[in-house]
């Protein structure tokens, strides 16, 4: 295994730190983003006006970028965000939410990756595009399978010179050299609206108390599908599932980790 940090010990030094993190997420997202990072053991601040968003993030463990629900105060706002992150040294994450849905939003995500994300999280059809490929979804929801992005992944990994997580029901992550699949978690976790922008967040706590951001990202997503995994069993759909998956979050323990099916790539 690729990884020198294990998901189980990832999952303890996230919660030893409480990490501040400076989430710039949509407002589909806000609420339960911030859920899901206080059940996992994270501290979330969700803001984004370009009159504070230097300063914040400058004294935040990490920044995320999500772009999901996009005006240009809030484009502002995420460049000096990362201006602030850069200046003080801290990682920051990308989730480029449809970013073909626009010839506006193409331009904005554009722009953004060339600030070089130190991780970038997406789903399979919004990474597939980003590498030029053809894909038949138009919105935020994915039509492609994990596999069918892997290579693009690892191409762009290495352009950016950061860690690439594509998610699905096969997770895939990469920095260019290494590479690891993360399977688990339940078909209901796409029936819930922002769980991807919530994992982006929760990416973002990680990279903020741990020095490898490809370990970062594979605890993160490691803890997502074992989460998955605990909450399935009692729910009757997506809502009690999404109930039952903040709940998982706060009560799994590290250890539980140790069985999430993780294999080299
Ligand atoms: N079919 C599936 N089976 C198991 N887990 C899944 C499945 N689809 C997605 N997931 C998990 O759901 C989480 C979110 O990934 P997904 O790819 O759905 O994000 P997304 O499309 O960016 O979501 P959104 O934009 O709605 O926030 C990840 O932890 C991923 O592993
Ligand atoms: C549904 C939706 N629309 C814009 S952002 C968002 C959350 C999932 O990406
Ligand atoms: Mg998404």
């Amino acid at each position: 295994m690729t990884l020198s940090t294990s998901p189980a010990t990832a999952l303890q030094t996230m919660r030893a730190g409480t990490p501040l993190v400076h989430c710039i997420t949509n407002y589909v997202a806000m609420n339960i983003a911030a859920n899901v990072l206080l059940a996992a053991g994270a501290s979330p601040a969700m803001l984004h006006t370009p009159e504070e968003s230097a300063d914040f993030a400058a004294i935040a463990g990490a920044l995320t970028i999500n772009f999901g629900t996009l005006s240009p105060n809030w484009v502002d706002g995420m460049h000096k965000a990362i201006d602030g992150a850069q200046a003080a040294g801290k990682p920051w994450v990308f989730d480029p939410v449809a970013h073909y849905a626009s010839p506006w939003r193409s331009g904005i995500a554009r722009d953004l990756l060339a600030r070089n994300p130190t991780i970038l999280r997406a789903n399979a059809s919004e990474v597939l595009a980003l590498g030029g490929g053809e894909t038949a979804s138009k919105g935020p929801d994915a039509g492609d399978e994990v596999v069918a992005a892997e290579a693009t992944a690892r191409a762009l990994a290495k352009d950016l010179g950061g860690v690439v997580a594509v998610t699905g029901a096969v997770d895939f992550v990469t920095d260019g050299t290494r590479a690891v699949r993360i399977a688990g978690g339940s078909p209901l976790m796409p029936l819930v609206t922002a769980m991807g922008c919530s994992l982006t967040c929760l990416v973002g706590a990680y990279a903020a108390v741990l020095d490898d951001p490809f370990d970062a990202t594979v605890g993160a997503l490691a803890l997502f599908a074992k989460a998955g995994d605990m909450a399935k069993d009692g729910a009757a759909g997506p809502a009690s599932f999404q109930v039952a998956f903040v709940d998982a979050l706060y009560n799994l323990q590290p250890a539980a980790l140790e069985t999430v099916a993780l294999s080299d790539a």
